[in-house]
């Protein structure tokens, strides 16, 4: 069974000339078919945990270790990574001028599964997914998030969590931005993924609306660029209740 272990993580970042320290010793383990949130306050660091573990150059890992399926991701260049079974779904998905959302996801399946998808099973895959997530077919013709709604980049995302089916998926955010019909089509999404039983996920969100379609097995408070609480999903109605006061007065304070 595949598992992300997390251990004692550190990482920090350039800015204004000057090395901040933002994961200060985060531990975390995810095993396939369990579904993690983690909630937390404003600039505690939780995009920066799902960004190191993608391999994004800008954040230096300065101690601890993090192992999928005990080899070392850390050792590993970003594509290493993904084709190791790791998935980030991003915050902010970036533009990609010139290239085809049917084009990008072909170079990608071919890349992860380690052979082109056959044609024809492949076309029908994309366009039922597709049709899952309420997506136009027109847009397997349109650039990739060029020109998306916040709406529409989720669930691009999504469309590619489905079809690259990782080991372990880390969603940053996903259901900011989407309306109510939006999220629960693309909390159906990663419910589909999660049903499966092979994909463990990490869930960061601000809001417990999500969770009401997306049952966490474990939800874990983000505080100061650690886990300083872990629970069941009761965690996050007392989060919605009393807010992050709590953690970010005991010494938590954010990053
Ligand atoms: N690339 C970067 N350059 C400079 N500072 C950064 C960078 N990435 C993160 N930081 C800083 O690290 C801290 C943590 O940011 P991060 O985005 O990880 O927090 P977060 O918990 O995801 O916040 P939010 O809930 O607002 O999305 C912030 O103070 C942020 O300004």
């Amino acid at each position: 069974m595949a598992t992300l272990e997390i251990r004692d993580l550190h990482v920090t970042v350039e800015a204004d000339n000057a090395t901040k320290e933002i994961l200060k010793g985060v531990d975390l383990t995810v095993k396939q078919g369990e579904t993690h949130a983690i909630m937390g306050p404003n600039g505690s660091g939780k995009s920066t945990l799902a960004y190191s573990l993608a391999g994004h150059p800008k954040y230096t890992i300065t101690g601890g270790t993090v192992l999928l399926d005990g080899e070392d991701v850390l050792e590993m260049s970003v594509d290493e990574r993904a084709r190791a079974g790791l998935f980030l779904a991003m915050q902010y998905p970036v533009e990609v001028p010139g290239v085809s959302v049917s084009n990008f996801l072909r170079t990608s399946a071919t890349a992860i599964r380690g052979e082109a998808p056959k044609l024809r099973t492949w076309v029908k895959e994309v366009k039922e997914a597709m049709q899952r997530l309420n997506m136009d077919p027109s847009f397997a013709e349109r650039n990739v998030n060029e020109g998306f709604s916040g709406g529409e980049k989720k669930r691009h995302e999504i469309l590619q969590l489905e079809l690259l089916k990782p080991k372990v998926a880390i969603l940053d955010e996903t259901d900011s931005g989407l309306d109510v019909d939006a999220l629960r089509i693309v909390s159906e999404g990663v419910n589909r993924v999660r049903e499966s039983g092979e994909v463990g996920t990490l869930l960061i969100t601000h809001y417990t609306r999500i969770l009401r379609y997306i049952k966490p097995d474990h939800v874990h408070v983000f505080s100061g660029g650690r886990i300083v609480e872990s629970g069941g999903a009761e965690l996050a109605d007392k989060l919605e209740d009393e807010g992050y006061e709590a953690y970010t007065t005991k010494g938590g304070a954010s990053a």
